[in-house]
């Protein structure tokens, strides 16, 4: 069935553009898995091919269902709150277990029980090919899983975007909005657990291997592990904050999500602890207190901008929020034209960009690989950005050029 109303312009280039992002997004993944174990150490370029088995372990599999077990276990336990969700087409609203920080620290107190008895953590650090080739295979499978299921689900339960009727552009924008399997939302869960959280783990066994094979571990990994498990913790603490993006609310849950999800977050986001186990940088005291500097600006920017939207958002009478300038628009919601949202359209864009900066600082300038986030989370903000000014045009029409006319710049002051 497909949703009523005019039909959603197409984006990521159409079914083409989609066919070619499910062929290279896991192609970019796994070279930069390679190149950042390899000498020379290339972002472009290719790397040397792996040795003949190196993608395959029959103990991906069962390590890799496991964690995602494990995870779901976690998030069926008792939440501390129940969070409801945005206003669906039907007018119902969906509820949310608010108990991502409590998984994060149950799978840490695992974690430390297992190393204390003997669990060698250090050796995740060579199976990160075979499990990032079983999460690959498993956002496939899953993503079909997914596209099946929405033939059966009511068109109100679709979402606005991955319902062209082109099957490629459809498999990969994702076509239902809040899939559930019993009580689990599939999106949810998945955006907020195995990815974040196996992301620190790796990065955590990372750590582990330098210290085994170095005596401790560098300054540099310290400082990469830190500030990742805090965007990581931060995340899980602000759960509930996560209802609101557009990933929730507005995207499908399909291919892109799914492997997003499930192997590019937890497989490239760790590449700058991956880079420094095989290429360790010498990092002194007062550059590594700059390096920390620059990660409290910009999460100082990044919490600041995402708290005063949620705050105003869910309550615009909040003393925290109440005297800040407001634009009325016809929907009857409001939008802030001062304090951090008076700086530039998306300062919460800015201060995570500020702190992906910070996180490839400690691995030196020698080498391009491990900018690589930076350089593809500004490419992906830059069009998040677009994707997000086009929607708020179509929810406010005339308030949001208004919005716009008052607050000229979209992600750095004076400069974009
Ligand atoms: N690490 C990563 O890989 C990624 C991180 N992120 C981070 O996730 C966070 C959430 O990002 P995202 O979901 O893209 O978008 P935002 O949190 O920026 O939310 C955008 C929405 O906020 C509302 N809004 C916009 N301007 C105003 C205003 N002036 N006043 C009040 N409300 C306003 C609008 O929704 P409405 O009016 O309907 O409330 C708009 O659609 C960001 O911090 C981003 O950096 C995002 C993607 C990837
Ligand atoms: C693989 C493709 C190129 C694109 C996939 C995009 C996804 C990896 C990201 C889309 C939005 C995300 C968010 C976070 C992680 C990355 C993905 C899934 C987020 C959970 C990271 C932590 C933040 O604090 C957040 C605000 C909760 C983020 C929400 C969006």
């Amino acid at each position: 069935m497909a949703p009523q109303g005019s039909p959603a312009p197409l984006e990521f280039g159409g079914p083409l553009g989609a066919a070619a992002l499910m062929l290279l997004l896991p192609a970019t993944m796994f070279h930069l898995l390679l190149a950042a174990r390899s000498g020379p150490a290339r972002l472009l370029g290719l790397p040397a091919p792996p040795p003949a088995g190196a993608l395959w372990s029959p103990a991906a599999p069962l390590l890799w269902l496991s964690w995602l077990g494990l995870q779901a276990a976690f998030y069926l336990l008792p939440a501390r709150k129940v969070a409801e969700g945005q206003e669906l087409k039907d007018k119902s609203r969906l509820r949310y277990p608010i108990n991502g920080f409590q998984a994060l620290v149950l799978t840490a107190l695992l974690v430390g029980l297992g190393v204390c008895a003997g669990l060698p953590l250090g050796m995740l650090t060579d199976m990160l090919l075979p499990l990032a080739a079983v999460a690959t295979l498993a956002a496939f499978l899953f993503s079909l899983l997914l596209y099946l299921k929405a033939l059966l689900a009511p068109a109100s339960a679709l979402a606005p975007g991955g319902n062209s009727g082109n099957p490629i552009y459809d498999f990969f924008l994702g076509r239902e909005l809040n899939p559930r399997i019993g009580p689990l939302d599939c999106k949810y869960f998945c955006e907020l657990r195995p990815g974040l959280i196996g992301w620190v783990l790796i990065n955590l066994a990372l750590l582990v291997q330098e210290a085994e094979l170095r005596g401790s571990p560098s300054l540099a990994m310290w400082l990469v592990n830190g500030f990742q498990l805090l965007y990581v913790g931060d995340a899980l603490w602000h759960e509930e904050a996560i209802l609101t993006t557009m990933d929730i609310t507005h995207d499908g849950f399909g291919f892109m999500l799914a492997f997003g999800d499930l192997a590019w977050v937890p497989f490239t986001y760790s590449l700058q602890a991956q880079f420094l186990l095989y290429h360790p940088q010498p990092l002194e005291l007062p550059m590594a207190s700059v390096i920390c500097l620059v990660n409290a600006v910009g999460y100082y920017i990044f919490r600041g901008a995402n708290s005063q939207k949620n705050t105003f958002r869910k309550n615009p009478s909040d003393p925290r929020v109440a005297g800040l300038e407001t634009i009325s628009t016809a929907t009857g919601k409001q939008l802030l034209v001062s304090g951090w949202w008076g700086m530039v359209r998306h300062p919460n864009y800015l201060g995570d960009l500020i702190m992906a900066l910070a996180w490839s600082l400690p691995c030196g300038v020698s080498h391009l690989l491990p900018y690589f986030y930076l350089l593809y989370f500004t490419a992906l903000l830059v069009h998040r950005e677009a994707r997000d000014e086009q929607q708020c045009l179509r929810k406010y029409g005339l308030a949001w050029r208004e919005y716009c006319r008052r607050v000229p710049y979209r992600i750095v002051p004076y400069v974009y």
